[in-house]
């Protein structure tokens, strides 16, 4: 284990920005020096469970985590990341038409698998969107709202994401312009990231209406002012998606693959070219800087490790113990983590299972252990999956809540099969937002450098009977009992 600084020049802009994080389980905002990136103060607050959100709850959730960050009255300019792809839609004064349904709601699996049909196959989707259909993906929620909800259509007068939402809530909301950028845009499904352009054809298919959509902006093209009573008159930037965000807010370069552990597991590389996968695991989005993100996602993560520690009635750091405690490979025990059914592979119905229990195996550290590779087998099939798309593999840097975890720090460079860089603990996600707006300030063709904290690199030997055990067992629960 080694320690390093990353010891980047200070540059860019003078002034003060925030970046936001409206991710799946909760709001952090980061307040920071826009020239040298240095932690002012942050804030969060918890969204509320479930997979159909009202955004007024989002809105809710930042304001209570902005009056944890003592306020943005010094920001000069600000920028929204949040969770990908979940469909908001307004009405012609720009209110929710119904809640938003989001990325990890399963019920559009039988709509992505119509539509994938209807274009001729998964291969025609990643030909022209750069992704094959999950139920994920924003346009499959369209088409699952026209067939089950179809007055819903003729209230919509307008389509956005997340981060759009917000930005255009930060913005005055109402009738103010609504923005997005490349990035998020890239996981509707009616976007093509190889030519940045919209692809109102296929958002008619699945909607049977072409709604406005928002203009999509450059990287670091402002968005206007805010103008609402959490903030007035600071410049605001294009956001983008969540993993964009946690990218940017790393320093990724092309070549650096990011792995996080939040609610879901993501396995993403920064890239020069777009992909377009056939099979479906790697989904072709783009980055925040102009690049390609080319990008695994699995719906089993973090909260994996939540249930193990809240079936064996411990917490994280008592898991973390327990799975450092028994040997590779939990003699033999496997967690195959699919608690809410899959998406990579796709396994909408799929559960999870536990296979290889023996009296030997039948312990708390055995099954912890299992647990925390099992969440890393499926990581590690991510990465493969990006290594056959030709993706350039460099540095691996891990972030999310789940790092926060001994057990997966030490463990991901053995079943990785190789180093691990750990930033320390952070926010991501809200820094790469937070970058984006000192973007913004600064101008220019890259983000302002901004010095990284000390990060850790874990190093282990590779242990390859990890994954094939799991490997097997994972096969076996493609059968639907
Ligand atoms: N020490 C820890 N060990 C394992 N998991 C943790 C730890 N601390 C937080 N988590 C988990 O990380 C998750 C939150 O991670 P985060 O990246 O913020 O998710 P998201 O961005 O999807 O909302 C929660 O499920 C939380 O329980
Ligand atoms: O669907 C995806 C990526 O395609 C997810 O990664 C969402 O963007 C949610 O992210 P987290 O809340 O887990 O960070």
């Amino acid at each position: 284990m080694t320690s390093t600084g990353a010891g980047v020049d200070a540059g860019g802009g003078a002034g003060v920005v925030a970046g936001i994080d409206s991710s799946t389980q909760s709001c952090k905002v980061v307040v920071r020096d826009a020239a040298t990136g240095e932690l002012l103060r942050s804030g969060r607050a918890s969204h509320p469970d479930g997979s159909e959100v009202d955004p007024a709850h989002w809105w809710r959730a930042l304001e209570q985590a902005v009056a944890d960050a003592g306020g943005l009255d010094d920001v000069d300019a600000l920028a929204v990341g949040a969770q990908q792809h979940g469909a908001v839609l307004l009405d012609e004064a720009g209110e929710v038409v119904r809640p938003a349904l989001l990325w990890n709601d399963g019920r559009s699996a039988a709509a992505a698998e119509a539509l994938t049909a209807e274009l001729g196959g998964p291969g025609a989707w990643a030909e022209q969107v750069g992704s094959v259909l999950v139920a994920s993906l924003t346009i499959t929620k369209l088409r699952w709202i026209a067939e089950h909800e179809p007055d819903a259509v003729g209230r919509t007068a307008a389509v956005c994401l997340p981060h759009d939402w917000l930005t255009h809530r930060l913005a005055g909301g109402g009738t103010a312009r609504l923005v997005t950028d490349r990035g998020d845009a890239s996981g509707t499904g009616y976007f093509a990231p190889a030519d940045g352009t919209y692809r109102t054809d296929l958002l008619e298919r699945a909607f049977g209406a072409v709604p406005s959509l928002p203009d999509v902006l450059g990287p670091a093209q402002e968005a206007g002012t805010s103008a609402s009573a959490l903030s007035r008159g600071a410049r605001l930037g294009p956001g983008t998606g969540d993993n964009m965000a946690a990218a940017l807010g790393v320093g990724a370069q092309v070549g650096d693959v990011v792995v996080s552990i939040g609610t879901s597991g993501v396995v993403s590389v920064v890239s020069e070219v777009p992909t377009h996968d056939p099979s479906g695991l790697v989904a072709g989005f783009a980055d925040a800087t102009g690049r390609y993100l080319p990008l695994v996602c699995t719906l089993n993560a973090a909260r994996v490790l939540d249930a193990a520690a809240r079936m064996l009635g411990v917490d994280h750091a008592e898991l973390s113990r327990l799975a450092l405690s028994a040997p590779p490979g939990s003699g033999g025990l496997v967690l195959v983590p699919y608690l809410e059914g899959e998406r990579t592979p796709v396994r909408p119905d799929a559960t999870g299972a536990l296979h290889g229990l023996t009296l030997a195996t039948s312990t708390p550290a055995h099954l912890a252990r299992a647990t925390v590779e099992g969440l890393l087998c499926g990581l590690a099939d991510g990465l493969d999956a990006l290594e056959a798309q030709g993706c350039a593999i460099g540095r691996v840097v891990l972030v999310g809540g789940g790092a926060r975890s001994e057990a997966v720090r030490v463990l991901a460079p053995a079943v990785l099969g190789r180093p691990v860089v750990v930033p320390a603990p952070g926010e991501y996600v809200a820094d790469g937002a937070a970058r984006q707006a000192a973007w913004v300030l600064a101008g220019g063709d890259a983000p302002p450098e901004w010095t990284l904290g000390p990060s850790e690199t874990f190093e282990a030997d590779p242990t390859p009977g990890v994954r094939e055990r799991y490997a097997q067992v994972r096969d076996l629960t493609a059968t639907q009992l």
